[in-house]
């Protein structure tokens, strides 16, 4: 089942700015990563997929539904947590969720229920009759989060879900998201303007720069494999590199990793012996693969 399709879709506000641009898109369920820089258009595919507001033009259909035909049904299956927050600073992370999963249609009870189980997934649980004005970000980042969950949702729709966190804060949500995504069978669609954040949960990415389409595919065939090997030693790395150099292997250095141009088999068995003999803790030896980032630089500097 295609989960989210739009074709030629395209949105302008007020005549003038063009935030989205004949966007054609297919993704199948899993976790998508939707990337482009701020102003690529990404909050208004979002706002669209929800029925929020109608594009200029173009066909859009998530799990099946037209969203600007009956947007109370997408909203019934898909959960949303929006890039900004404005949360109720006197209420408790649980009468919260409980009042937004009675506006999701939920009985008095089952709302009850799932808000404490989608605070709990989040690990909010302890903390869940607290007022949320005393939460730090990044719990109130995960009350928006329980929010979305709590009427079960089949896809989540998360805008840049990691604003505002520190590096530690970013980690425990990406992981949440990941499980969210890989435990519940739920779908999840993450938006962030930083690619490297999302290139590491997804199993798809969609690019967008200037609302315009740069690139929808799986992350494994974005990250093609090169023709170089990168050898990592926990010590000697300077002596591995002079060993290599010495059995005339064109050594290059990345930080603690040694680069060394894949030739043919008897190029892994040189390297092996090599540390073998210096008597070295191997730590990796794989072929390297192109990062996501470095097709979108190439792509950049070919339609430059
Ligand atoms: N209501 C609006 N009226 C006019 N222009 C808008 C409106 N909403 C968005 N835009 C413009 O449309 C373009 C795309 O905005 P959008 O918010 O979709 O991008 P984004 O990728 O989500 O960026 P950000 O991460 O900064 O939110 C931008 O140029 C923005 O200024």
């Amino acid at each position: 089942m295609t989960l989210i399709a739009t074709q030629s879709l395209t949105k302008t506000y007020g005549g003038r700015v063009t935030a989205l641009a004949d966007l054609t898109v297919a993704v199948e369920p899993g976790i998508i990563g939707l990337v482009g820089a701020n102003g690529a258009g990404k909050s208004t595919l979002i706002k669209i997929l929800l029925g929020l507001i109608a594009p200029t033009s173009g066909q859009v259909s998530v799990l099946g539904i037209d969203p600007t035909v009956d947007p109370a049904a997408v909203r019934a299956r898909v959960g949303y947590m929006p890039e900004h927050d404005c949360l109720p600073p006197d209420l408790s992370a649980a009468e919260l969720v409980t009042h937004l999963g009675r506006m999701s249609g939920l009985p008095r009870t089952a709302a009850r229920e799932r808000a404490s189980e989608a605070l709990r997934h989040v690990g909010l649980y302890e903390e869940r009759y607290r007022p949320v004005g005393g939460y730090s970000t990044g719990m109130k980042q995960r009350v928006k989060l329980a929010q979305a969950l709590v009427h079960d949702p089949d896809l989540l729709l998360l805008d840049e879900p990691t604003n505002g966190l520190d590096p530690a804060g970013r980690d425990a949500m990406l992981a949440l998201v990941h499980r969210i995504g890989t435990e519940f069978g739920i779908s999840v669609l993450v938006c962030s303007h930083l690619l490297g954040e999302v290139e590491r949960i997804c199993d798809t990415l969609i690019a967008i720069d200037g609302g315009k389409l740069l690139r929808a595919d799986h992350i494994s065939a974005m990250t093609t494999a090169t023709d170089v090997l990168a050898v990592e030693v926990s010590e000697g790395t300077e002596e591995l590199a002079a060993r290599l150099a010495a059995l005339k292997l064109p050594v290059a250095r990345d930080g603690r990793l040694l680069l060394v141009p894949l030739a043919d088999d008897g190029t892994y068995d040189l390297i092996l012996g090599a540390v073998a003999e210096l008597d070295l803790p191997l730590h990796r030896l794989d072929q390297r693969r192109h990062r996501v980032a470095e097709l979108f630089a190439t792509r950049e500097r070919t339609n430059a």
